[in-house]
């Protein structure tokens, strides 16, 4: 007999697979750490959840007994046969008596089982629900060094896919089917006890035989699926980096290197099998020896019981029935202590995402400046990434702009210009040293406010796929498409998107692929001008584009750098030379600031670069951007 859980956990099935892939990935919890309590994953029930927990429980308690009470009733259709086997009045009569308990068993069953699903599965996904939204929320209000450090992009998409999965799975279903298979346990040692005691009394050594068995077979077929996985995942990665490098791979003749490394993997795999089948194979031959014998045994006490008349022929089938099924029930819920042990490690890693305090944040609230005019100050700045704090990367910047002021940093890659930029936004916040706009303290201003009033476009463009409009609104939210063509065409973007298909609501495809990186930037600096910020942060703004269009974006950008704070990296002389202050970068310091005309007398490194720069501008021009302008 089988119950509708019966297919996922039966010894004789493969109850491994269809979750390990997920679950692979499920952190198991050191042992010095202190485990997360299962119920904490319960946090985000509201009353309706706690209703429906409640509703489900008991669905899952009558599904549980349901067995039990039907091997009872078995038992008494039987004793009413035996005992009236010379009587048909009588027999008839004695069944009456039983059969409207079965009538009453099936009309039940069916609202219980219909409950229990139900209910566990609808509060699991409630909960779940604003469990992922608080995550996001989490990871969205984190300060930028947390994602080089803490939030890898890997780690978060894990978060919100495999660990949630495993948490609903473990707080919706599986803590239903474990009401329920305690429910057929409990219920079947009372029953047992109930019908006839010498045969309930052998389940003290039934039982803890096939739980041993169960839970040994459990387990090992846990450390033959782990392994198996990992197998897979590296023939996996044998096959993605043959195919990825294919013309490498050719080019080398490295096909046998590839055959060989995957002619490995499926060895391993089929060593493995052979352990697999050999274990399932003396699982599943030994549970149903046990079974049997545990029957047999059982049979012969009942027997006894009923020759001493203690027992009825039926109470001793009951007793036998319930007690094989109560212990069977426990192996099938041993999965579900594993999957809440998995939901436990999952749940510490959500929550450690959920409850981390962000040091820079848009909750923290701070001043809010109703007017800024631009003047930036960098005093004394130090800072090193989150990363690597052991490599300091700003040693002491410091520099004044005055509001209105257009000033180009410059300096040999990686001296740290870009870094500038980002402590600017409050991406990160410098080790000491501090940064003022209008004479206030970045750290002292509430952070919406702060980057509403800086737009930046940075060396990679990124756009999100979407339609061109999309992306220009994000400057903007509530832009009219007055306001959205006028910043188009203030980027010189505006012909080429009208020669579009579907023109400004033309789809720019996943990180705007469909774009040339030329069109990209100049997208990006329209989403900047339509912002239209007393600070604009321009890094490498004009990198990606070809000396055609860079003449028509820099027009562009002269045009929208007037009456702005503006900072910009350039590496090309055309851009730099028109700055007020030109200001060079070299170790994460300031070392000398001036005109083109004054570095080029005392900065060696700008002098040098402009010599260089203009033997580049003298050979012909090289057109990156060959798309549709
Ligand atoms: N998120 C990060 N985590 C750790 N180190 C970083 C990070 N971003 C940049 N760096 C390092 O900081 C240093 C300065 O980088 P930055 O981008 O500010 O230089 P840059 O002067 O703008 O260089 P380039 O002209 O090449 O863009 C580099 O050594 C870089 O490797």
């Amino acid at each position: 007999m089988a119950t509708a859980y019966d297919e996922d956990h039966s010894i004789s099935s493969s109850q491994h697979d269809d979750t390990d892939d997920r679950r692979s990935t499920i952190p198991a919890a050191s042992a010095d750490e202190k485990p997360f309590p299962f119920f904490g994953l319960l946090c985000y029930a509201d009353k309706v959840d706690w209703l429906l927990m409640a509703l489900g429980t008991v669905g899952s308690a009558i599904h549980g007994m349901a067995f039990p009470i039907g091997y009872l009733l078995l038992g008494k259709a039987l004793d009413a046969f035996g005992t009236n086997i010379n009587n048909q009045e009588a027999m008839v009569h004695a069944l009456y008596k039983v059969v409207p308990y079965v009538w009453y068993m099936a009309a039940a069953t069916f609202p219980a089982g219909m409950v229990e699903i139900s209910c566990w599965i609808y509060s699991s996904e409630r909960q779940l629900a604003r469990m992922r939204l608080e995550y996001l929320r989490s990871v969205l209000n984190q300060e930028v060094g947390a994602f080089d450090t803490d939030l890898s992009t890997a780690n978060i998409i894990t978060g919100v896919t495999n660990h949630m999965n495993v948490i609903q799975d473990a707080i919706g279903e599986k803590l239903g089917h474990f009401v329920a298979s305690f429910s057929t346990f409990f219920a079947g040692i009372i029953i047992a006890f109930a019908s006839c005691w010498e045969v309930a009394m052998l389940s003290f050594l039934v039982i803890p035989l096939i739980l041993a068995i169960g839970a040994t077979y459990t387990k090992k077929m846990n450390v033959i699926s782990l392994s198996r996985n990992a197998i897979v995942s590296q023939a996996t990665s044998v096959v993605e980096q043959t195919l990825s490098h294919i013309k490498t791979v050719f080019s080398f003749a490295g096909e046998n290197w590839a055959m060989k490394s995957f002619v490995q993997c499926t060895d391993n795999q089929y060593k493995l099998s052979k352990k697999e089948a050999m274990i399932k194979g003396i699982g599943l031959g030994l549970f149903q020896t046990v079974t049997f014998c545990s029957w047999a045994l059982m049979v012969w006490i009942g027997a006894v019981a009923v020759s001493n008349r203690t027992a009825t022929g039926g109470g001793t089938i009951a007793a036998i029935m319930s007690i094989l099924f109560g212990a069977i029930s426990i192996t099938y819920a041993a999965p579900d202590l594993q999957t809440f042990n998995q939901a436990k490690a999952a749940g510490k890693e959500v929550f450690k995402v959920i409850r981390r305090n962000p040091s820079i944040s848009y909750t923290k609230g701070g001043a809010i400046l109703e007017k800024v005019y631009g003047e930036i100050k960098l005093h004394g700045v130090h800072f090193a990434y989150p990363s690597r704090q052991d490599k300091p990367i700003l040693q002491g910047f410091s520099l004044s702009i005055p509001a209105g002021k257009v000033v180009a940093l410059v300096g040999s890659s990686g001296s740290g210009k870009s870094t500038v930029i980002s402590l600017l936004q409050r991406f990160y916040d410098p080790t000491s040293g501090d940064i003022f706009i209008d004479g206030h303290s970045i750290k002292k201003l509430d952070l919406k406010s702060l980057r509403r009033n800086i737009a930046s476009v940075s060396q990679e463009p990124s756009l999100f796929s979407g339609t061109i409009k999309d992306n220009l609104r994000i400057g903007k939210m509530d832009a009219t498409d007055e306001e959205i063509i006028e910043a188009a065409t203030t980027a010189n973007v505006h012909s080429f998107i009208s020669k579009l298909p579907n023109e400004y609501l033309t789809e720019v495809g996943e990180r705007g692929v469909q774009l040339s990186g030329g069109q990209k930037q100049r997208v990006a600096i329209a989403r900047a001008m339509l912002k239209d910020p007393p600070i604009l942060l321009l890094d490498e703004a004009t990198s990606a584009l070809d000396s055609e269009s860079e003449k028509l974006v820099q027009d562009a950008l002269e045009r929208a750098m007037h009456g702005r704070t503006v900072i910009l990296i350039a590496h090309r002389m055309s851009t730099i030379v028109n700055a007020d202050t030109i200001v060079v970068v070299e170790n994460g310091s300031v070392a000398q600031t001036g005109t083109h005309q004054e570095l080029l007398q005392k900065s060696t490194f700008y002098s040098n670069k402009n010599k260089l720069m203009k033997h580049t501008t003298d050979s012909p021009p090289r057109s990156k951007d060959n798309r549709t302008n």
